[in-house]
């Protein structure tokens, strides 16, 4: 089969968070099932050139219509880590990928649609007819729009599109000059509540919204979140518009690379390790990320938290869970970033607050490297999240022998199951959950935790092997997303 996924990120070339791992893991997982896998991305400023091996411009006139006028764009191709990535480079003075950023402008929407439509003509222009075009997030949300409405009476009569909703915060809620911007004419027809008219603004459109209508199957990253968001707030705004097209739509558990994320080859890392090969090497990587953050070297657990400083992710539990931790003998390690300012500077003023603290550790700012130590050389890792599509992080964490405390939610309420009161067979238990979103949830869940590693280290291992233990690959929502695939392309 013939895949194209169209966007906004791709791992570790032009990475924010998890949908970025997802894009390459699953690229690569459908890849080494025998299939054609192209990826169109965006040619950032500031993307990770030096993970593109031999890049080349393939395609130098690439006029997209926008507005009124075209759009001069130049198409590279080069291989990141072996898969195929086309990057389109508009020629236009808005600059659009060209601001230091990947998100975060007032006209992201205009970037994102602009990128959508220049994708399509791009594979119009160069007769590329796959069977199945794979968008992500509202960034792409328009390309099943433009790809019906307009390229499949210009010939491209064959693609089928799959849809994956990665996160309903973000919603890409914008003017309808963007319809007219992407050459979609007759606003009156798209500004149907049954089309893109935003369910809460109703003289806005919302280009997730116009995924879900618009593409043959939709899916988002785990059971769990599948159902929140058809059946609580969780979708903002958009259960009703799922519940309509619910035939179409499903949860797929997200895989891990294991090429990516595996103690066992991970070359970031200093002593590579496995589930039966000790636990020895574990701790020396302890010993490493303590050398590399000037932590001491103590008789203590490293508790540690890595992802996006946003709302989401709980802000305050996090702050909680770094004062409760070095209250209660533990060392305490952050690795995140947000791009808003306040979130930041609040995390920063933490920082300083903490320095002189040699159990301490807060690196704000993004390092795909040290993310890898990190994972490695902790005990456990906190995910006090509000709300969680999947969650890569205690995945990855499982991997690494990190024991996962996290809150019952969405994808972590499908991969993490609580040591002392799940349901599961003791051997299937690999970390600790708490269901309510408030410091004393977490704190029952870590005071657990860290009970469990100073009183009865054992048991503790046992979760770690336990967790280790767990399949967490692209090997079955691989074949899942083929089936998905087949079905649409035979319908
Ligand atoms: N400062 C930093 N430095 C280095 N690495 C960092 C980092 N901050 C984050 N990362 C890395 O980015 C990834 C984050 O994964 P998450 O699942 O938390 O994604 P996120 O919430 O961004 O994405 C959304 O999409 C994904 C994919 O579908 C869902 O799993 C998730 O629930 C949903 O919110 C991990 O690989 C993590 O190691």
């Amino acid at each position: 089969m013939y895949i194209v996924m169209v966007t906004a990120e791709c791992a570790p070339v032009a990475k924010v968070g998890g949908l970025a791992d997802v894009v390459y893991g699953l690229a690569h997982e459908l890849e080494i099932r025998g299939n054609d896998v192209e990826i169109i991305l965006p040619k950032y400023d500031c993307m990770r050139h030096d993970q593109i091996y031999g890049m080349q411009k393939i395609f130098n006139d690439l006029w997209v219509p926008f507005y009124d006028r075209r759009i001069h764009c130049s198409v590279f191709f080069g291989f990141v880590h072996g898969r195929k990535c086309f990057f389109i480079e508009p020629h236009s003075e808005k600059n659009f990928f060209n601001r230091g950023v990947y998100y975060g402008h007032q006209d992201d929407p205009e970037r994102f649609t602009f990128f959508s439509r220049a994708a399509l003509e791009f594979m119009f222009k160069t007769g590329k007819s796959p069977d199945v075009i794979h968008c992500h997030d509202w960034q792409t949300g328009i390309v099943p729009v433009l790809l019906f409405d307009i390229y499949k009476n210009l010939g491209m009569t064959h693609p089928r599109v799959c849809f994956t909703l990665h996160n309903l915060k973000h919603q890409g809620v914008t003017g309808g000059f963007i319809l007219n911007a992407v050459g979609l004419g007759r606003a009156e027809h798209y500004f149907h509540h049954d089309r893109l008219r935003d369910n809460f603004y109703p003289g806005a459109i919302n280009l997730m919204k116009a995924g879900i209508v618009y593409s043959n199957f939709v899916t988002t990253v785990s059971p769990s979140y599948a159902w929140e968001i058809q059946n609580t707030s969780l979708s903002y705004g958009l259960g009703q518009t799922l519940n309509t097209h619910a035939q179409k739509f499903g949860g797929v558990l997200n895989g891990i690379d294991y090429d990516v994320w595996n103690p066992a080859i991970d070359r970031h890392i200093p002593h590579r390790y496995a589930v039966n090969t000790g636990q020895e090497k574990k701790y020396k990587n302890k010993e490493a990320l303590r050398n590399r953050l000037l932590l001491r070297q103590d008789y203590k657990p490293i508790v540690a938290y890595i992802g996006r400083l946003d709302h989401q992710k709980g802000v305050d539990l996090i702050r909680d869970s770094i004062f409760y931790s070095l209250a209660n003998g533990c060392q305490f390690v952050l690795l995140g970033s947000s791009p808003d300012h306040g979130i930041n500077n609040y995390f920063l003023s933490l920082k300083r607050q903490l320095n002189d603290n040699p159990d301490c550790h807060l690196e704000i700012g993004f390092d795909e490297e040290l993310s890898h130590l990190i994972y490695a050389g902790s005990d456990m890792i906190v995910l006090p999240s509000l709300f969680e599509p999947c969650g890569l992080t205690q995945m990855i964490a499982l991997k690494y022998g990190t024991v996962p405390v996290v809150r019952a939610t969405g994808g972590l309420r499908d991969t993490v199951f609580d040591a002392d009161y799940s349901s599961r067979p003791y051997h299937e238990r690999n970390g600790y959950v708490f269901n309510d979103f408030n410091f004393k949830g977490l704190e029952s869940a870590l005071h657990r935790a860290i009970g469990m590693w100073y009183a009865y280290p054992q048991h503790f291992r046992e979760l770690i092997v336990n967790g280790m233990r767990y399949d967490f690959s692209w090997n079955h929502p691989g074949r899942h997303y083929l089936n998905i695939y087949e079905y649409i392309r035979d319908k």
